[in-house]
């Protein structure tokens, strides 16, 4: 299970986050950490070698918070689960174990994805890149007073951010001055290597010469792309919730903390304002950072017949929103027989049904009467669109479940399937698609916190509960 988020709500157990005796942990599996886990044999359907190599990388992200101050060893159980938002077995509750944990943080990775997904419990910084490395701390605010408490993850740079990728809304002319005027100062007044996508790079290039600095990539080549995480230490967008769907979709393993700049319409995962980038980003480069770690989707589809070599070469897709199974453009109900851990659940008939994340509560699933939920609690929604009955209400599945949603082979019609309403596919009958909680959220820089900025949102973005107040006059108890 994925610790992190769900002590966020066991309000009980919460404590400030303590540590010590972390960095022989660190230490030791630095020395541990190579790439001899590449040859890690695949059980799970994550058996391509960029999978692999992004697991090795993805133990290269985070470094466990070190804090001299308290040390107990439910501290730094605790940490560990926030640190990376992976779980942690049971049985590993003290330093030594952690230290155990971690030099095999590959191999139970593997298994974790095979199960559900999960990621290793420890991470750390790998030495091969020249990535800066970050520590991630969890702790409470607000535990001493009769104020609103506020879980809060918060990233701290251990070495110092050297490389950004900037990723920008298409065919918007005020965001591509916006862009230029950052690459500009980025490199001006902070020195940074800077990533730009290969139209963004030729656009800067028509304007000034000045800008041949800026690195890209081959247009189209996607083993390029899946490797900029080993390049990349954060990520910029500069446009709505769609460009940073657009940037968490480049990365098919670990995501670097994306800092997201409104330029859009909505602008939901997109609370800093792109008029005051410079002071942000000096926030930024400077650290710590409140973040919200948002989790991901991870789907692969099943071609009829399967093949029992499915496991090892089907290809997956990330989402941070959702995955849509609909009815495209066939006039009949769809019909989907689901399965969850292996048992049959339900059958969907009508529209579709749509499987998010919490983040993506507010988007689409929000809009087919799904629930709006915190984008920290961990969970899969499960909601339908248009069902033709009057009892199929949307659920919310804990996070560690894997469904399989089936086209039955005497459906009337193929299904479609879409990936945070991108990349459409053809769902014939016999095909399933089945999706489980990814090992890689996009860590996501807060304008305050998690929460905060969650509340914010559905109040300016959607006008949550928006009424007009009762007046004072009229009929009432008091008297
Ligand atoms: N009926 C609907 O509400 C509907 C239909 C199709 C797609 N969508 C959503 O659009 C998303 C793709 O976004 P896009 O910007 O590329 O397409 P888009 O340009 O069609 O915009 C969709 C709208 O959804 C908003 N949105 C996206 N993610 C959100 C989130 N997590 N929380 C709150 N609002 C969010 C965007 O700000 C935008 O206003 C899909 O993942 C899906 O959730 C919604
Ligand atoms: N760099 C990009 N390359 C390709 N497509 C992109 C890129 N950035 C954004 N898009 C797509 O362009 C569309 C519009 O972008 P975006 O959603 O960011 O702007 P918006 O619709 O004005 O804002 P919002 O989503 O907040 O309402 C989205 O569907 C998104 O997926």
């Amino acid at each position: 299970m994925h610790q992190i988020t769900r002590n966020f709500f066991r309000r009980n157990q919460r404590q400030p986050i303590p540590i010590s005796g972390m960095a022989s942990t660190s230490s030791n599996v630095n020395s541990t950490d190579d790439t001899s886990a590449l040859s890690i044999k695949p059980k799970n359907g994550l058996s391509r070698s960029t999978s692999l190599l992004n697991i090795t990388e993805s133990a290269a992200q985070i470094l466990i918070q070190q804090n001299p101050v308290q040390g107990t060893d439910d501290h730094v159980e605790k940490l560990s689960e926030a640190s990376t938002s992976l779980s942690l077995p049971e049985q590993h509750s003290n330093d030594k174990k952690i230290e155990s944990l971690a030099s095999q943080s590959t191999d139970q990775f593997e298994q974790g994805c095979g199960n559900n997904g999960k990621l290793p419990d420890v991470v750390v910084k790998d030495n091969d890149t020249r990535k800066a490395s970050f520590k991630l701390s969890w702790r409470v605010e607000g535990e001493q007073s009769e104020q609103h408490k506020h879980d809060i993850i918060s990233l701290t740079w251990a070495s110092h951010p050297m490389t950004v990728l900037i990723f920008t809304k298409l065919k918007s002319p005020p965001v591509d001055l916006v862009c230029e005027d950052m690459v500009r100062w980025l490199k001006d007044y902070k020195n940074l290597e800077i990533y730009v996508e290969p139209r963004v790079r030729k656009y800067l290039l028509e304007k000034s010469p000045y800008f041949e600095f800026v690195h890209t990539w081959r247009d189209g080549d996607d083993t390029e792309i899946t490797l900029l995480h080993k390049e990349v230490d954060f990520v910029v967008t500069l446009g709505g919730d769609g460009t940073v769907l657009w940037a968490a979709s480049k990365f098919k393993g670990p995501v670097p903390p994306v800092v997201p700049f409104s330029l859009g319409s909505l602008g939901f995962m997109t609370r800093f304002e792109s008029e005051r980038y410079k002071e942000t980003l000096d926030s930024i480069l400077k650290g710590p950072i409140n973040i919200t770690l948002r989790h991901r989707l991870l789907c692969r589809v099943i071609k009829y017949p399967a093949k029992s070599s499915d496991d090892e070469t089907e290809d997956y897709t990330l989402v941070l929103n959702e995955v849509t199974i609909d009815r495209g453009e066939s006039a009949y109900l769809t019909f989907l027989n689901c399965f969850c851990d292996g048992s049959f659940l339900t059958s969907v008939q009508g529209d579709g049904l749509i499987l998010s994340t919490t983040s993506g509560s507010t988007a689409y699933s929000l809009a087919a009467g799904g629930s709006m939920v915190h984008p920290q609690v961990p969970g899969i929604l499960f909601t339908p669109i248009c069902p033709h009955s009057l009892s199929f209400r949307p659920l919310i599945m804990p996070e560690h479940v894997k469904i399989r949603v089936e086209v039955p082979r005497k459906s009337r019609s193929h299904a479609w399937a879409s990936f945070d309403g991108k990349g459409r596919i053809e769902l014939k009958l016999g095909d399933a698609l089945e999706i489980s909680m990814a090992p890689w959220p996009v860590p996501t820089a807060c304008l305050e916190n998690s929460t905060t900025d969650f509340f914010n949102s559905i109040h300016e973005g959607l006008h949550w509960n928006l009424r007009k107040a009762q007046n004072f006059d009229g009929p009432t108890d008091l008297n």
